[in-house]
Parts: structure tokens; C-alpha cells; sequence
């Protein structure tokens, strides 16, 4: 029988996904963080990287890789609420119909202060929406990381993309405040915050040839990060400098502090969540080639 994953393919996953042989009985499809949510929870596929909020309010039907994430501690560049007022000052936020998890943190983050702006869906790039009259616009991905660079860039030789401003002078001529929203989950708890997780239905765990592919090529990645940034930063149309940067920063194992960000969002953002549960921890074994 086949073996069906479904993969997000935004450029954050490709230290894992580029260099991956599926093994023989594997098929995949690719599609955005919504999408592969509802294709695990329908069982249209068996496994996928999911928004972690999904993995936790399906917390009694899903179990998770116990070494597979896509966390950051601190800013992730990627997940970021655009706007052109202070952030108590904000209204109306359009939100992106691509992501789970973002408008779950942006709800939790708000709630920590006390605010309560409307929050729609619409599509659309920032600018366009801002100038729509939107006052915030959430966006998530490999589009959020390019508008992202557009309004703070470009990186000069003085300059690191962690003394980039936050305000700009964007090029439709609006002043616009970028607020990463890993960096604000950082300063308020002091831990990663995790994104996603690779989770399947408890009665359907992939089989462990895929678990290795999945490892090994994880290897591959991050030992080949220069190259593989090269690539997507060709592809992203951004210079290769911020997508080193940008890939390096991610934390793909599912260490015990992304664990301890992952529990503490659930505690948050779903209170009376399931226990979170996690797959066997790879044996100690060791393949080198
Ligand atoms: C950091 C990101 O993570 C992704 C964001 C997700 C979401 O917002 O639902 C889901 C999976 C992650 O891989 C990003 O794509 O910018």
C-alpha cells in the first residue's frame, strides 16, 4: 500500500525536502500550510509538516515526529504583521488564508496586551493592503520574507539582517513597522517558538524507511546550507546573504526548548488540549556513509 505525504514547500523546509529520496511505496504533494493541514486531517495524505496549533487541537488523533520542527529562537523573518500605526493603535488586520499558526500567535500576542482589532482574511501583498486601508496585514512564507526585505533592505556591507530597522520608508512611499512575530513570542516567554511539526494520525505512523530518508537528507541540508541558500535565494530573488541567514536560523530537530515553546503556545493559545504525543526517538544507532 502507498504511503501518502504531503509537504509545505516554503524555502524553510528546504534543508530537509531538497535533497529527499522518498523510498520506494512513498508519494508526496507539496501545497501551503492550510492546505496540508486539512489534507492530514481529511487523510487525503498520511503524514505532513503541519501548523503546530493544528498538531495540538488534534492533539487526541495526531502524534508527531519527535525530531522534526521548523522553530526559531527569536526573530524568524518569515511570520511577520505588517503596519502604519503603533501596534494599540491598530484596527483592522487582514489576515493570510495560508496560515494556521500565525493568526493563532498574532491572537495570542494581542490578547497579551489587551488588544482586540478586527481580524479578516483578504489576499494581497502588504502594500497593496495597507494602502487598501488595512492598518496591519499578517503574512507568512517565502512572499512575507521578500516584502519583508523590500520595506527594511537592502543589507549593505555595514549592515546584518539583525540591524535592519523595523520602520521604513517603503517603496509605495507608506511608513511601515515590521513585527516579526517569532521575535515578539521571544520577548514575551524567552523561548523558541515552533511553527511545525511532522505529524500523522496515531493508527497510521509512516513507515521508518521514509524516517530515515527524511534524517539523512536533513544532513544533507544543513551540511550543504551555503548551497542550498544559493539555490532558493536564485529562485526567492534575494540575495544569498539573507537566505543564509535566514535558513541557518531555523531549528529543524525538535530540541527540548522547542518542545518547552510548543507546550507553553498550547497552554496559551488551546487550553484543555489533548496531551501532545510524540513518536519513538530515533534509536541510537548511526549510519554514516
Ligand atoms: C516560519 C514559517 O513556518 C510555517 C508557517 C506555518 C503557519 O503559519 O501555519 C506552518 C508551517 C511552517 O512551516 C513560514 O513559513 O514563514
Amino acid at each position: 500500500m502507498t504511503y501518502r505525504a504531503g509537504w509545505i514547500h516554503f524555502t524553510n523546509v528546504a534543508p530537509i525536502l531538497d535533497s529527499l529520496v522518498l523510498p520506494a511505496g512513498v508519494t508526496a504533494i507539496t501545497g501551503v500550510p492550510t492546505e496540508m493541514n486539512e489534507a492530514l486531517l481529511s487523510r487525503r495524505v498520511d503524514i505532513a509538516n503541519i501548523s503546530a496549533v493544528e498538531f495540538i487541537r488534534n492533539a487526541d488523533q495526531l502524534e508527531a515526529l519527535p525530531d522534526f520542527s521548523v522553530a526559531v529562537l527569536g526573530p524568524v523573518y518569515s511570520v511577520n504583521l505588517f503596519h502604519t500605526r503603533p501596534l494599540p493603535e491598530l484596527r483592522r488586520i487582514a489576515l493570510t488564508s495560508q496560515s494556521a499558526m500565525s493568526v493563532a500567535l498574532l491572537e495570542v500576542l494581542l490578547r497579551q496586551r489587551g488588544l482586540s482589532p478586527v481580524l479578516e482574511r483578504a489576499e494581497g501583498t502588504a502594500e497593496e493592503l495597507l494602502a487598501a486601508g488595512y492598518d496591519g496585514v499578517l503574512r507568512i512564507g517565502d512572499s512575507a520574507l521578500r516584502e519583508w526585505y523590500g520595506v527594511v533592505g537592502p543589507l549593505t556591507p555595514e549592515t546584518t539582517m539583525t540591524s535592519l530597522p523595523h520602520t521604513a520608508r517603503a517603496p509605495s512611499g507608506l511608513h511601515i513597522t515590521v513585527t516579526d512575530l517569532a521575535e515578539e513570542w521571544f520577548t514575551l516567554t524567552g523561548h523558541p517558538f515552533t511553527f511545525a511539526v511532522w505529524a500523522y494520525h496515531k493508527d497510521n505512523p509512516p513507515p521508518p524507511a521514509l524516517v530515515q530518508a527524511m534524517r539523512e537528507a536533513r544532513r544533507e541540508g544543513i551540511g550543504h546550507l551555503a548551497e542550498v541558500a544559493g539555490r532558493h535565494a536564485q529562485k526567492l530573488g534575494l540575495p544569498e546573504r539573507v537566505v543564509q541567514h535566514y535558513l541557518w536560523n531555523f531549528r529543524y530537530h525538535l530540541e527540548a526548548p522547542d518542545r518547552l515553546g510548543l507546550t507553553e503556545f498550547a497552554a496559551m493559545a488551546v487550553p484543555g488540549h489533548a496531551p501532545l504525543r510524540f513518536g519513538p526517538r530515533p534509536g541510537a544507532a548511526v549510519t554514516t556513509r
